[in-house]
């Protein structure tokens, strides 16, 4: 066996890509400090969104790579079955002190697509465990994004990440999209919108199916993935009061608005919004590693725990749950956060931010603006040759101007790094200004 060449692109599969263009014209990183990645052909990249909304502290952060090493050195790996690490508990407490209310208990994944899973498994053992298991169903929303395993995949409302796997999970809805751009087009913030609008369907669903049969109801306090939505002022609060009332669990997806880019600790801190159950991953530990976790309120891990009197209280987990580098990275991030006064500041640039996102709104093709905390999407119309030609075009351009940005479809996200100076925001929208020139 000899090492592969570098050059031998062929055994790679890679996700969520257009392998045959990518290994036409590869953009192969080969290093990263702070707001920019090395390329393996020379060229310095600004990262304009935060790795994969993941990386809010900017990377190879000094702190974080030296935890990971001296980690490494220490522990590589516990099994994470019937052992555990004193550091898992520390990071659990960290996390745990983050949240509102009755959210107290953090089960530890390697991903947010595990988060959701765990999270919705909580919830229907949960009910069991109450003596309600006729509460099967799940209520997910359209254009909603909750990663790719079969549970996810089924609550997600997005058509390109459902159509290809079959009948996915029985039992399961979907509210409507919470945004109309003809009525909230260019909105800075939260649209004013009546929240009744997207939530009558939701007592509709109730009623047809009755109470006694619905689990859950997951959402993303804002929505990330189809290309930063924001729900209209007062949907969470009205959407908190309808399943309270029908003893429906709320789970808020939080893998992206967790841990700053809200300029807050989290969703359910920012929204004023206390759900039952929040999935976590991405900034969780600056994806130095991989992680995710759910927090569940007392309510359902003390029910759980009470229902089994010897043995496994949730037939659930992972080899990696809690993995020793992961949990590193975790702590040291955190520490980070907290020390450096990180919420703070992101939430003193949000300002600058939405200011700059918006002002893009006479660039050619643009058709809404959207923006909340350090999130931001903008619209291109469709190029008349097919959907999503201009927003890969846009991607490719800000590629060629230095800049990573995020297209989907002719949806474009910016997310800056939460550490950034007011310099590096303009450096980023001056690139991206390029950008659009290139498109002519
Ligand atoms: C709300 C939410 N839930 C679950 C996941 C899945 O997490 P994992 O990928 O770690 O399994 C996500 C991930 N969200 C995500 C990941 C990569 C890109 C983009 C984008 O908006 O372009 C969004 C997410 O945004």
């Amino acid at each position: 066996m000899t090492q592969a060449p570098a050059n031998d692109l062929s055994a790679y599969w890679m996700p969520f890509t257009p392998n045959k263009a990518f290994k036409a014209a590869p953009r192969l990183f080969v290093a990263a400090e702070g707001q920019f990645y090395f390329t393996a052909d020379g060229r310095k990249v600004r990262d304009g969104f935060s790795g994969l909304w993941c990386s809010g502290l900017g990377h190879c952060h000094p702190r974080i790579a030296e935890a990971i090493a001296a980690q490494a050195r220490r522990l590589d790996y516990s099994p994470a079955f019937n052992f555990a690490t004193p550091d898992a508990f520390r990071l659990a407490t960290e996390i745990a002190d983050q949240f509102p209310g009755a959210l107290n208990h953090v089960f530890f994944t390697n991903s947010g697509s595990e988060a959701v899973d765990t999270a919705l498994k909580m919830a229907l053992a949960y009910h069991r465990a109450r003596g309600e298991g006729s509460r099967t169903r799940l209520i997910g929303r359209i254009n909603g994004y909750h990663g790719v395993g079969f549970g996810g995949v089924s609550v997600g409302g997005m058509p390109n990440n459902r159509k290809a796997f079959g009948p996915l999970l029985p039992g399961v809805d979907h509210l409507p999209f919470p945004y109309d751009a003809k009525v909230s087009g260019f909105t800075r913030g939260q649209p004013d919108r009546d929240p009744m609008a997207y939530l009558a369907e939701l007592e509709a669903l109730i009623t047809l199916h009755d109470a006694s049969t619905i689990a859950a109801v997951i959402v993303e306090p804002m929505i990330g993935s189809a290309g930063v939505f924001i729900p209209p002022a007062g949907y969470l609060a009205r959407l908190r009061e309808i399943t309270a009332k029908h003893g429906v669990l709320l789970i808020f997806d939080e893998v992206i608005t967790g841990f700053g880019r809200l300029g807050s600790p989290n969703g359910a801190t920012f929204f004023g919004v206390e759900p039952d159950l929040c999935t976590m991953a991405k900034g969780v530990n600056n994806a130095a590693a991989p992680m995710g976790a759910v927090i569940a309120s007392s309510q359902i891990h003390d029910t759980m725990m009470d229902a089994t009197a010897f043995g496994i209280e949730f037939f659930h987990g992972y080899t990696y749950s809690a993995h020793p580098l992961a949990v590193a990275a975790g702590l040291a991030t955190q520490a980070v956060l907290r020390e450096e006064g990180v919420y703070a500041r992101a939430a003193a640039l949000a300002p600058l931010f939405e200011d700059l996102m918006h002002g893009l709104r006479d660039k050619p093709h643009v058709i809404d603006i959207r923006n909340l905390g350090l999130a931001g999407g903008l619209t291109l119309a469709a190029d008349p040759e097919g959907p999503g030609r201009r927003g890969q075009a846009l991607f490719l351009a800000a590629y060629e101007e230095g800049l990573s940005i995020r297209a989907n479809g002719d949806t474009i996200a910016i997310a800056p790094i939460l550490t950034s100076r007011p310099e590096d925001l303009e450096d980023i929208f001056s690139r991206l200004g390029r950008a659009f020139a290139r498109l002519g």
